[in-house]
């Protein structure tokens, strides 16, 4: 496979590299929208409930935008995965546009691969040649829906047909016509459904669409059980989500005949609103959308169906279809459309569940330990709008550390790769360090080069003193222990003895004698690393000079005292040092 491409544009010629002054004056060049009167609209008081009917088209509408275009492998390991996935729906090609399209519709029909309960759909333009083709390429499918669109707005019928409102009518009704008697010619085993974009609909008058699309039911006679699809394209996006939902109600309103028909959608992206647009348009009462996975279409693309699935689902709605393995789907579909999907795509890009900033890295810690603690079913934490489990991801990279991350983030990795759980005053002081780094490099902390910091801060800290080994003694008439310890002072074997209440109080009498060092310890704290009994233990040190300096030191042994030991050393290295 070639390597997914992260730049597809060529360089900017240089004299316009800098230049950073628009010299077109906008209103001059360009005009508002014109949005249809809808003053009565209801769409804004009906929420989502369901899923609407879906329809895949990234190999046909995303395929015909790609920069190497599928050939028949990349389009049956496409069409496999949007039939795992759970699409019933799929628009499979163009396939009197391309042998390659043709050829591919023959395979998935001759080789059986079209699942019993999955219709195809294909395109074709109202040319009768290309509609004679169409039908020889689906004879034999089990289910097909055939596609017929022209294009309605004003502009391409001035630009492109040359014909007014009654010549791009009669192309329509022509074309309809002749799909019409082509369903008649194909064995009686293939299904055949209707469905008829007046394309360019959203540069098209509201009356006008209405007319043509009512023009071309009179064709295809649908009934309510047996109904005609009308998708309404937004080709090119040209009017805010909301404009696009009242063409969408009006349409719906206005058209004679509208429980025979399913109104389909089939946003392109060109304003960055397609999802909005879907969304907005389905509470206007379309039932059903046409997009591709991640978004991959014409120019700024289709509307992306991942997203619009996954919103369905972070609202309590079942999408009815699988996202459960999205780094696979991501994966498939970048390796089909050889375009990437960008990093933070939402839900299925690489860092969409990734906080490096303190605060957000804080409040994820704590809303993970909130929803473990109380084994809650319902999801909330915070600026996590979904459980990355949910579509196969971990929380393993949920949480990264640069120079934006505070103690929380240092402490979710400490705790989430290696087991340890540092002490709250512990994570102030080594989040210093890590965010030192992070500052003084610019890059990301990765966790090996943490837990290398951590190791030659706190573990590898061995001068002056350095453990070795230890032995307690009772002394007789006291409560108190004696200690003796052998310990390297700054690499010289030694003994040193001293005594407390117990081994640590006793070391740290120990090193006073032995060094002047007059430090106390102000906090302990020690758990476990593995279960087990080979188990390791982690002791933390807090310790303090009568200046008030602060020092931790951590120890790690098998032998809890001896971790704890080690930990007093560590500490009093720190404090020697500082
Ligand atoms: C919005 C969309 O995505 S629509 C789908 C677009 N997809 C594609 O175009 C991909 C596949 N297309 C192709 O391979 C080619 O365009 C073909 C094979 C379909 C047609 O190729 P050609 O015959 O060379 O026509 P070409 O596309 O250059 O020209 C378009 C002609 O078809 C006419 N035309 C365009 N759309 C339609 C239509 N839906 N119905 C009838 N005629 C149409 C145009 O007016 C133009 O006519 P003219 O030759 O009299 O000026
Ligand atoms: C053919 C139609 C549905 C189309 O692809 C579009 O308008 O974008």
């Amino acid at each position: 496979m070639p390597p997914v491409v992260f730049s597809t544009t060529s360089p900017r010629p240089k004299e316009r590299q800098f230049a950073m002054t628009m010299p077109i004056d906008p209103t001059r060049k360009y005009q508002a929208f014109t949005p249809v009167a809808l003053p009565d609209r209801t769409w804004p008081n009906t929420p989502l409930t369901r899923a609407p009917i879906w329809c895949a088209v990234d190999l046909r509408d995303g395929n015909q935008a790609l920069i190497e275009p599928m050939g028949i492998e990349r389009k049956v390991m496409m069409f496999q995965l949007l039939c795992a996935m759970g699409y019933k729906e799929i628009e499979v090609g163009f396939p009197a546009a391309s042998q390659t399209d043709f050829d591919f519709l023959r395979h998935l029909i001759d080789a059986g691969l079209i699942p019993s309960d999955v219709t195809i759909q294909v395109l074709t333009q109202a040319r009768e040649d290309l509609i004679n083709r169409t039908f020889e390429a689906v004879a034999g499918a089990p289910s097909v829906i055939v596609h017929l669109y022209n294009s309605t707005s004003a502009l391409q019928r001035r630009v492109v047909f040359n014909l007014d409102r009654a010549g791009i009518t009669d192309l329509a009704v022509r074309g309809a016509t002749m799909v019409r008697e082509g369903a008649l010619r194909v064995p009686k085993e293939t299904r055949v459904r209707f469905e008829y974009s007046p394309e360019s609909f959203t540069g098209t008058e509201m009356d006008y669409a209405v007319e043509v699309c009512e023009a071309v039911m009179g064709v295809f006679e649908p009934t309510v059980d047996n109904p005609l699809i009308l998708n309404l394209p937004a080709t090119v996006e040209m009017s805010t989500p909301n404009i696009h939902a009242d063409q969408i109600e009006w349409f719906g309103r206005t058209l004679r005949g509208r429980e025979r028909v399913l109104i389909s959608v089939h946003p392109h992206n060109d304003r960055g609103t397609a999802v909005a647009a879907a969304e907005l348009a389905l509470m206007a009462g379309a039932d059903r959308v046409e997009g591709t996975l991640f978004g991959n279409g014409e120019r700024t693309g289709n509307v992306d169906l991942v997203t619009l699935g996954l919103n369905l689902y972070t609202q309590g709605i079942d999408p009815g279809i699988d996202f459960s393995n999205l780094p696979h789907i991501r994966d498939v579909v970048e390796r089909c459309n050889r375009l990437p999907v960008h990093p933070r795509h939402p839900y299925a890009g690489d860092l969409v569940f990734t906080a490096f900033s303190g605060s957000h890295q804080d409040a994820i810690n704590k809303g993970l330990k909130v929803m473990r603690e109380t084994n809650q079913s319902l999801w909330e934490v915070p600026y996590l709008p979904i459980d990355p489990q949910d579509v196969g991801r971990t929380y393993e990279a949920v949480i990264r550390v640069n120079s934006q991350s505070g103690k929380g983030g240092v402490a979710y990795i400490m705790e989430q790769d290696y087991g340890i759980r540092l002490p709250r005053s512990l994570q102030v002081e080594f989040s210093k360090i890590i965010q030192k780094i992070a500052d003084e490099t610019g890059e990301e902390i990765t966790s090996p080069m943490m837990w290398k910091t951590f190791e030659a801060t706190y573990l590898g800290n061995d001068k002056p003193y350095a453990f070795i080994d230890h032995q307690t003694f009772p002394e007789a008439g006291s409560r108190e222990r004696l200690l003796t310890a052998t310990v390297k002072v700054n690499g010289a074997v030694k003994s040193v003895d001293g005594r407390g209440s117990g081994p640590v109080e006793a070391l740290v009498d120990a090193i006073r004698k032995d060094s002047g060092l007059a430090m106390t310890i102000d906090d302990y704290e020690e758990h476990t690393l593995r279960p087990g009994s080979d188990a390791q233990a982690v002791a933390f040190m807090r310790a303090s000079l009568p200046d008030g300096r602060i020092r931790h030191g951590v120890g790690i042994d098998a032998n809890i005292v001896a971790a704890a030991l080690k930990a007093v050393l560590s500490a009093a290295n720190h404090l020697a040092e500082a």
